[in-house]
C-alpha cells in the first residue's frame, strides 16, 4: 500500500498552494516535508530527488514530480478532477491556465517594489475583475450547471475558489459585480472536503507576509 504524498517546500503558500488545494478537493492526505532554511533546500537538492535542482516536488506512487503543472495534471487526473472526455480536459486547461496568470501575479507581488506596490496592486485587480473573472461569471451562466466544465467537480472549479479567496484577500468586495461567482463561492466553499481545508488548523498556508518573505529570499537567494 502506498503511503501518503509527501510535499517538499517551505512553508508557504508560493508555487505548492495549489497542490495543497488539489490534494484537500480530492479527499487525500498528505505529509509536508517543509524546509526553512538554505541548508535544508540544498541537502534536498543534493539527494538527487529534484530534477531541475527545483521545487515544488511532489512524491507520490514511486514518483518525484517536478514542476507545478504537472504535479496538478496528474492529481487531476487520477483523482478524477479533469474532465469526462478530451473536449472537457481542454476547457478545465484553458480556465486553469488564465487562473494561474491570475495567481502569478498575486504570488508575486511581495516581491512589488514599494513605490510600485499600488500600481500593481491596481493592475491585479483591474485584471481580475475585467479580463478573468468575466470569462468565468459567464462560463457558470452559459453552462447553467453548478460547475464550471461538465457535470461534476474539476480542478478548474477548484482553482476558482483559490482565486477567488486570494482575490478577495486583496479586495473584500472583489466580486460585487459577479453574482454566479458569488454564488459558486457559497457552493463550493460548503463541500465537506473544501470547508475542512477552509477551517483553522488546516495545511492551508496564510497570505505571504514580510517575515515569510525574508525566509524565501534567504532560502531561495532571490
Ligand atoms: C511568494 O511567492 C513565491 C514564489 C516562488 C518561490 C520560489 S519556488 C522555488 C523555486 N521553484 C521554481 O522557480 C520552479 C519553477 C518551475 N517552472 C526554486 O526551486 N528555486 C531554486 C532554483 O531555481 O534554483 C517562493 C515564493
Amino acid at each position: 500500500m502506498a503511503g501518503k504524498p509527501k510535499l517538499y517546500y517551505f512553508n508557504g503558500r508560493g508555487r505548492m498552494e495549489s497542490v495543497r488545494w488539489l490534494l484537500a478537493a480530492a479527499g487525500v492526505e498528505y505529509e509536508e516535508k517543509l524546509f526553512k532554511t538554505a541548508e535544508e533546500f540544498e541537502n534536498l537538492v543534493k539527494g538527487g530527488k529534484l530534477m531541475y535542482q527545483q521545487v515544488p516536488m511532489v512524491e507520490m506512487d514511486g514518483m518525484c514530480i517536478v514542476q507545478t503543472r504537472a504535479i496538478l495534471k496528474y492529481i487531476a487526473a487520477k483523482y478524477d478532477l479533469y474532465g469526462k472526455d478530451l473536449k472537457e480536459r481542454a476547457f478545465i486547461d484553458m480556465y486553469v491556465e488564465g487562473m494561474r496568470d491570475l495567481n502569478d501575479m498575486i504570488m508575486f507581488f511581495p516581491f512589488s517594489l514599494p513605490e510600485e506596490k499600488q500600481k500593481n496592486l491596481s493592475y491585479i485587480l483591474e485584471r481580475a475583475t475585467e479580463r478573468f473573472f468575466p470569462v468565468y461569471e459567464k462560463a457558470l451562466k452559459d453552462h447553467g450547471k453548478n460547475y464550471l466544465v461538465g457535470n461534476q467537480l474539476s480542478w478548474a472549479d477548484i482553482q476558482l475558489l483559490e482565486i477567488i479567496l486570494m482575490v478577495e484577500e486583496i479586495k473584500s468586495d472583489a466580486l460585487s459585480a459577479f453574482p454566479k461567482l458569488q454564488e459558486f463561492k457559497v457552493r463550493v466553499s460548503k463541500l465537506p472536503r473544501i470547508q475542512k481545508f477552509l477551517q483553522p488548523g488546516s495545511q492551508r498556508k496564510p497570505p505571504m507576509d514580510a517575515a515569510g518573505l525574508e525566509v524565501a529570499k534567504n532560502i531561495f537567494k532571490f
